[in-house]
């Protein structure tokens, strides 16, 4: 949906009130915010434009869906500015924390004031329409250079290049999570060769972690997104301690098809079947990985 500047809306104005409700403390651990533009101007090189999606909505979105704390991630049409992240964890009151993109050569005096406003991880984005370049050996100096604060590094890519990924990824001397499981094709079902080469990774280390996010993206037919549920369940079983489930609001870049934050909801108990797997998911995970000093 575009305004008459050209800017996009991707999120629906028509959300659904979702039967599940999530257990106390709920953190949704991948949501982003966009500007509001006129404080916090969008990069030069963004590749897209999105209409406002500040805090107050976020925090209203939150309300309605029965959570209590939110993962910021930087969004790409940011760029490396992330003061548009860092505002929203500031009025937020504690109940969210962080995830920048910095430019490799940032100081490390930058990075105490990222770690000061509520920022844990930094993303390292390789999807060729979201970024101009990924410069592997740069992104593995700042891992490195991260890793005095505690902080993770989050990775997005597409199931195509796991392949490639895996020299660099096998390098990062921090704890990893992959955004939207590396994007498998969830068609395949849970013993394709996307969700086997990607389960592969998972064992290659015990510090991998991933986001079982974004059905709206992965399972074109739509709610309630039955392969996205037959592909993902069995990830969720085999590794209850390392996923982690976020709305992905307000979901960059899903310019036809809007997705309704409240049906995405209502996956979560197809995927994690159990009060325990929901905690974990929901509450345990997100708490260990964002608030440590809490748990
Ligand atoms: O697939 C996408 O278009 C997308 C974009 C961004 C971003 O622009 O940062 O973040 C996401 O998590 C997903």
């Amino acid at each position: 949906m575009k305004d008459a500047d050209g800017r996009i809306r991707s999120w629906t104005l028509e959300l659904s009130r979702p039967r599940f409700t999530p257990p106390p403390g709920a953190v949704d651990a991948h949501c982003h915010v966009f500007g509001p533009q006129a404080e916090f101007p969008f990069s030069a090189k963004a590749k897209y434009l999105p209409q406002d999606a500040g805090p107050d909505a976020l925090f209203a979105l939150r309300r309605h869906l029965g959570f209590s704390r939110n993962v910021i991630v930087q969004a790409s049409c940011h760029g490396t500015d992330n003061r548009a992240t860092l505002h929203a964890i500031a009025v937020s009151e504690g109940t969210c924390r962080g995830v920048a993109v910095v430019d490799p050569a940032i100081s490390d005096d930058e990075l105490d004031a990222l770690h000061s406003g509520g920022i844990r991880g930094v993303r390292f984005n390789f999807l060729k329409r979201l970024v101009d370049d990924a410069p592997k050996d740069k992104f593995l100096d700042v891992a490195r250079r991260i890793q005095r604060l505690g902080w993770h590094v989050v990775v997005y890519f597409e199931a195509d290049i796991l392949d490639e990924m895996r020299p660099f990824l096998d390098a990062i001397p921090v704890p990893v999570v992959i955004d939207h499981m590396g994007r498998p094709d969830v068609r395949q079902g849970p013993d394709g060769a996307d969700m086997t080469a990607f389960r592969a990774l998972l064992d290659s280390r015990d510090d991998i972690w991933t986001k079982v996010t974004c059905p709206d993206r992965l399972d074109p037919a739509g709610p309630p997104y039955a392969d996205f549920v037959r592909a993902v369940r069995p990830l969720v079983e085999a590794y209850p301690d390392r996923v982690l489930w976020g709305t992905d609001w307000p979901h960059p870049n899903m310019e036809t098809v809007l997705p309704d934050d409240g049906a995405l909801v209502d996956v979560i108990p197809e995927i994690a079947a159990t009060a325990e797997l929901q905690r974990k998911l929901l509450v345990d995970n997100p708490m260990r990985l964002y608030w440590p000093e809490e748990v």
